[in-house]
């Protein structure tokens, strides 16, 4: 659509206040950010099933209706994490080159998920039980983005132990990217949207996989058929890996110095951009990381001793 850039006052899911990136005319104010490489775009599939449904255009510029609050912060959050992998990673939009980032909201009715497309961010509204809308939390929403940088970078093809790692990555950059606009990561995934009349969960723990029940251990991977070979479960594996090596800790017996945040997401930054390729193991995985922690740091730094720890803390040796 035609019209000026601005900058409208919005809610979110959770009725925070935040500003959002706009292109105004007399129509109303569309959520359309072309500050940001070549836009950032937000749409309502107004519960149907059809994507992307119509870009998001408020009439009043206002962005304060709780019908608005899931577009807001998919939305708000899609800009926050591109200004993540752009001033942290150098890397602009998912896939290095400043890609248009769409995304859906309203999704169907009761959806329980969030999905990344192929080409665009899809979030449903969930049932107000199990979730609220999905894109109201901004580990998923970067969850979502880092499928796209796997998916122009790595390439992790969806299954067993590279769709686990896919995953995994997809949860760390969540819980990093999140944390890196607050007081540094909770190591949870989703806990704003998932459960409202319960406290204290999340869909999953990196710091403790094992608190849904998700394995912290090679040994204790899972070899079935369900979830494209347990893609959401082994995913936990690593997840814990880097757990351990930004705080540190003793994992079945195996100390990790922990190294922080910002240089276990370097690590698998650069990991996940130069080193992993669509068919990537478990075992190829450590050899990687350790690579790229070599290349950043050196070969007899703490941050590679720790990166050898991390892994062989999880079976990985
Ligand atoms: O991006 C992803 O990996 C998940 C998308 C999975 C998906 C894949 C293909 C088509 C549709 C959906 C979505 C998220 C996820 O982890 N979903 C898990 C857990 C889950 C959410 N809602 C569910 C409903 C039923 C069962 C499991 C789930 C899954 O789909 O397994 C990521 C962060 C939050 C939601
Ligand atoms: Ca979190
Ligand atoms: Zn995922």
């Amino acid at each position: 659509p035609q019209g000026t850039d601005a900058v409208s006052s919005g809610k979110g899911v959770l009725g925070d206040k935040k500003k959002v990136r706009t292109v105004k005319n007399k129509e109303g104010s569309y959520l359309l950010d072309r500050t940001r490489g070549k836009g950032i775009l937000t749409y309502d599939a107004a519960t149907k099933l059809l994507i992307p449904g119509k870009l998001w255009l408020d009439a009043d510029h206002k962005f304060n209706a709780a019908y608005d609050g899931a577009a807001v912060d998919a939305h708000a959050y899609a800009g926050q994490t591109f200004d993540y992998f752009k001033k942290v990673h150098g890397r602009s939009s998912y896939d290095g080159k400043g890609a248009r980032i769409i995304s859906t909201v309203h999704y169907g009715k009761d959806y329980n998920n969030a999905f990344w497309s192929g080409s665009q961010m899809v979030y449903g509204d969930g049932d107000g039980s199990v979730f609220i809308p999905l894109s109201g939390a901004l580990d998923v929403v970067a969850h979502e983005l880092t499928h796209a940088v796997t998916q122009t970078s790595a390439k992790l093809i969806y299954q067993g132990d590279s769709g686990a790692i896919n995953e995994s990555l997809s949860d760390i950059f969540g819980a990093i990217i999140e944390g890196h606009y607050s007081d540094g990561p909770d190591w949870q995934i989703a806990e704003d949207i998932f459960t409202p009349q319960k406290d204290g969960d999340a869909l999953r723990s990196l710091a403790d996989p094992t608190l849904n029940g998700l394995p912290d251990h090679y040994t204790k991977r899972y070899i079935g058929t369900e979830d494209f070979g347990g893609v959401h479960i082994n995913s936990s594996i690593s997840n814990k890996a880097a757990y351990l090596l930004a705080n540190g800790g003793t994992h079945y017996s195996v100390n990790v110095n922990g190294i922080g945040s910002d240089k276990t997401g370097a690590i698998f930054f650069r990991t996940l951009t130069q080193y992993l390729t669509p068919n990537t193991t478990f075992r190829q995985f450590r050899v990687a990381a350790i690579q790229a922690a070599t290349d950043l740091y050196g070969a007899s730094s703490p941050e590679v001793s720790s990166v050898k720890a991390a892994f062989s803390a999880i079976g990985l040796n």
